[in-house]
């Protein structure tokens, strides 16, 4: 077993030396872990455990032989635990630190050891262990009891906490809602009370924990939540939930009993923010990208100074606001931000020193500080007035600037107890300052005089001596002694007393200097200890503020994730959405994150009001995709407070963006992409509501194209008549068009592309109406399909094309699509903005081009050969009336 107590040293339970004895008995406590066992100057595993640890952290194993006989051993260096933990972490081991709880040199016997701390996934604590500016949750998924289903809205409480920072929340909801919590939520380990059916938390794709039933018991853990919070204001659900959880980062963290500086369990209603489950999460690209080296929205946002700020934004677009009046507080703030370039760069500048404010505290009360990170607290509390001074008279940022608190108490108390630039270790000493405490100022005056009176010494037993090479010095092992060479021995006075012979010299020491001796070590020890003693002190007496402390860190963090997001709407050209319109209308509007790697974005408009669903046809790699995106994510932009990039917008207040957009074809449940796609589709027909924004990327392309284009046609009539959800839905199903000839709502879209002597170019900008070709083949060559293969298919393109009817509703290239085509150009401000020509104008004049285009033979045209005459005749015409042609122009 690598967890555990190893099976060969439990069957030799009775010959093992007491110390083994030992780590079998907590080995077999801790028997979902793996146990590493102080011994030295390492943590060592043995056994089986020894092999899988050697393995995992690449390290040596060694053979150790007792009197019970042989067995392997590997040890982890404790000065370089944190990066063999890491290891061991990340292969989904939970790893118990057993150590020595009692100083060796005292123990008679056996040095009593117990596991001081239990790492896991979800709750390492350790800074080395933990990301930057990121929260580490562990969740809790439970239920009152098997089959309550007294109410099925709060059937399932979900909590989760951060044993860092302390931060926890609680809510509670039905099987979706958990599904959708843990998607936002992304812990990395999860605990599943036991009156959980399976299958309510398949999607959580984290560790989960094994945790005893009784844990869940609503008593018990009722009773550890009334440690933390008046266990009352929350729903029976919730309470097993934060109970059970509450009381396992308890357990990891070496049962020391309540963590204060979880100092409060947060209850939220996830209805009271902007609403992404875990597929608009993955679709729109907020924290995670597809493509594992691609940016996402949260890295393009990121321009915090601090881990706190950098955490708050994490927050802030994970839950979206939905109240107006939040949305407009924040969008006041970080226009006043914009407006004020000196006032942001000054705040940003101070908070870059701003150390992690929130995982100090949880170290502060965890008694896990050092005098380095009370230094840094002092470092971050220093850097507060600036910000609050740059803030001053700024109306929008007061009420931030007002719970700037620099607690210059705790400052000032820090500063004049600890040294400047204390060392890491406790018990060495150099750590309190001259002047905090009348005692250690007095022993360290005690061993100063008597470290300058041994300086001394070698002057004066010279001179009393007449010993002129005489040497006083100090080691380790003897102490302090006086020196004689061999050749000077005779000279030694009576009150010198041997201490050791060397081969050349002699050493000896007086009463007198024993005496100093003592007195010099003995304050030393004893100002080492008063020292720690009053760093406990010191660091309790902090520790009891952590609820200001935390009242600080809030609002340093929202400050930074303020001026974050007004340098990122001033350097990227955001505009300042109106809320509260009827439907979402921007102008030229970008896609946040694309903008950044294309070499040259196109902007494009929406308008849709409430309710319009909007078929968007065009070629594969027009950019649908890019510009639903981009639609979805001004709003929640929006509503996360930033500005959005656009020149202009209007947006309303949006209950719930779904999505169903492309690339989450990767079948993680084993399911077919075509029911993975139903499934998704399902969750959109049902809770879509006239509030909602949905995307819908070629649904139905799964199936077989007859079921596909059925299912698509039933969903858009759907979302049109039942959801009233304002809609994009992207398709190649060019035969849904004509839908928006049957109902009020539905518009047609289209991203047109142009092609000549057999090349595309994506023009990337919308416009209204359908499109007329795909141009699948097309890119199918772009991207370096045979020529073989290209050309077959051009060849039963068009086989397809004059074998078409055209009746069938129509995916296929029909003659009536390229007319269109002709219309949607004439009529989207391109061939109609150009002046009309004059009649005599140039050579190849009006007339020819008129002549030109009624011989054209539509019903025998393709669409593309269609397109590229209309290029033509617009060449022509552009050129009739003496301007650039509009290809040339763009
Ligand atoms: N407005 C734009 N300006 C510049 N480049 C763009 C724009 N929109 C999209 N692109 C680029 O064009 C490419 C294709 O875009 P997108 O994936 O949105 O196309 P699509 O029409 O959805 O394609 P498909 O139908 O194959 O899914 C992407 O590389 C994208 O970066």
């Amino acid at each position: 077993m690598v967890t555990g107590a190893p099976a060969t040293m439990r069957e030799r339970r009775e010959e093992l030396t007491p110390m083994l004895a030992q780590y079998v008995d907590v080995a077999e406590e801790y028997d979902d872990c793996v146990v590493l066992f102080r011994v030295g100057d390492f943590y060592k595993a043995f056994c089986e455990a020894a092999d899988e640890v050697a393995r995992v952290c690449e390290l040596t194993r060694i053979e150790r032989e007792d009197s019970t006989g042989t067995y392997t051993a590997c040890g982890v260096p404790v000065d370089n635990a944190p990066k063999y933990l890491r290891r061991l972490l990340d292969a989904d081991y939970r790893v118990a630190v057993a150590d020595q709880v009692e100083d060796a040199e005292q123990a008679s016997g056996l040095v009593d050891r117990a596991v001081t701390q239990v790492l896991t996934p979800g709750t390492v604590v350790e800074e080395e262990l933990l990301d930057e500016g990121t929260n580490t949750y562990v969740a809790c998924v439970a239920r009152e009891a098997e089959g309550t289903e007294t109410d099925d809205t709060d059937d399932y409480g979900v909590a989760y906490v951060d044993v860092s920072t302390g931060e926890c929340a609680v809510t509670a909801g039905d099987a979706a809602a958990v599904d959708e919590e843990l998607a936002r939520v992304a812990p990395a380990e999860l605990l599943v009370g036991p009156a959980v059916p399976d299958g309510v938390v398949d999607g959580a794709d984290c560790m989960v924990t094994e945790r005893d039933p009784d844990a869940f018991a609503p008593d018990a853990a009722r009773e550890v939540l009334a440690r933390y919070a008046a266990a009352d204001r929350f729903a029976p659900a919730e309470r097993v939930a934060a109970g059970a959880l509450l009381r396992y980062a308890e357990y990891t963290q070496g049962d020391d009993g309540t963590l204060e500086y979880v100092r409060r369990v947060r209850r939220y209603d996830p209805r009271r923010s902007l609403r992404l489950d875990a597929t608009a999460l993955r679709g729109l690209e907020l924290f995670e990208n597809h493509a594992d080296s691609g940016r996402t929205l949260f890295d393009t946002l990121d321009e915090t100074r601090s881990a706190l700020g950098r955490r708050r934004l994490r927050a802030w677009l994970r839950r979206p606001l939905v109240d107006r009046e939040r949305i407009d507080a924040r969008h006041d703030a970080v226009a006043a931000f914009a407006e004020r370039t000196l006032v942001r760069e000054d705040v940003r500048d101070a908070l870059s020193a701003a150390y992690d404010l929130e995982r100090l505290v949880g170290r502060i009360s965890r008694g896990r500080a050092t005098a380095r990170d009370l230094r840094s607290l002092h470092d971050t509390l220093a850097a507060v007035p600036a910000v609050r001074e740059a803030l001053d008279g700024v109306d929008a940022l007061a009420e931030v600037r007002a719970a700037l608190d620099p607690l210059d108490d705790l400052r000032e108390l820090i500063d004049e107890a600890v040294v400047a630039d204390p060392p890491q270790e406790l018990t060495e000493g150099g750590v309190i300052r001259a002047g905090y405490d009348a005692e250690l100022d007095e022993i360290r005056t005690t061993a100063r005089e008597g470290r300058e009176w041994v300086a001394n010494l070698e002057a004066s037993e010279r001179d009393r001596t007449g010993i002129d090479n005489l040497e006083v010095g100090y080691n380790q092992v003897h102490g302090y002694y006086i020196e004689v060479t061999n050749g000077q021995l005779e000279k030694v006075p009576d009150d010198y007393t041997r201490r050791q012979t060397l081969k050349n010299s002699e050493r000896f020491y007086t009463p007198e200097l024993k005496r100093r001796e003592d007195e010099i070590l003995g304050a030393e020890e004893r100002a080492d200890a008063l020292e720690y003693e009053l760093f406990v002190g010191l660091r309790d007496e902090v520790a009891a503020e952590c609820d200001r402390i935390g009242a600080l860190a809030d609002a340093v963090a929202r400050v930074d994730a303020l001026a974050a997001l007004a340098t990122v709407a001033v350097e990227r050209d955001y505009t300042r959405p109106e809320m509260g319109a009827d439907g979402v209308h921007l102008e030229r509007s970008r896609h946040p994150v694309v903008e950044e790697t294309a070499a040259e974005f196109v902007p494009n408009d929406a308008a849709l009001p409430r309710g319009t669903v909007a078929l968007i046809t065009g070629p594969n790699m027009s950019g649908k995709s890019t510009y639903m995106r981009q639609v979805a994510l001004c709003v929640v932009l929006a509503q996360a407070g930033s500005f959005v990039p656009a020149d202009a917008a209007r947006l309303p207040v949006v209950d719930r963006v779904f999505t169903r957009v492309g690339a989450s074809d990767d079948i993680a449940g084993g399911e077919s992409t075509f029911m993975r796609e139903m499934r998704e589709l399902t969750d959109v027909l049902h809770d879509a509501t006239p509030d909602s924004l949905v995307l819908l990327d070629e649904v139905g392309r799964g199936t077989a194209t007859t079921d596909g284009r059925a299912i698509a046609r039933a969903a858009v009539e759907f979302l049109h008549d039942e959801s009233g959800a304002t809609t994009l839905f992207a398709t190649h199903y060019h035969g849904l068009t004509d839908l928006a000839d049957e109902y009020e709502h539905v518009v047609n879209r289209h991203f047109a592309a142009t092609e000549r002597d057999g090349a595309v170019t994506f023009l990337h900008r919308i416009r209204e109406g359908a499109a007329s070709s795909s141009y699948g083949v097309e890119v199918a060559e772009l991207a370096g399909v045979p020529e073989s293969v290209v050309a077959r298919a051009h060849d039963l393109v068009a086989a397809d094309r004059d074998g078409d009817t055209g009746d069938d509703g129509g995916d296929s290239l029909v003659a009536d699509d390229a007319q269109r085509t002709l219309d949607d150009l004439t009529t989207n401000g391109h061939a109609a903005d150009a002046t009309p020509p004059t009649p005599d104008a140039g050579e190849g004049g009006v007339a020819d081009l008129l002549a030109d285009l009624r011989d054209l033979h539509l019903a025998e045209t393709t669409p593309l050969e269609a397109l590229n005459t209309l290029h033509d005749l617009q060449r022509r015409a552009a050129e009739a009336a003496g301007e650039v042609p509009e290809e040339e122009r763009r």
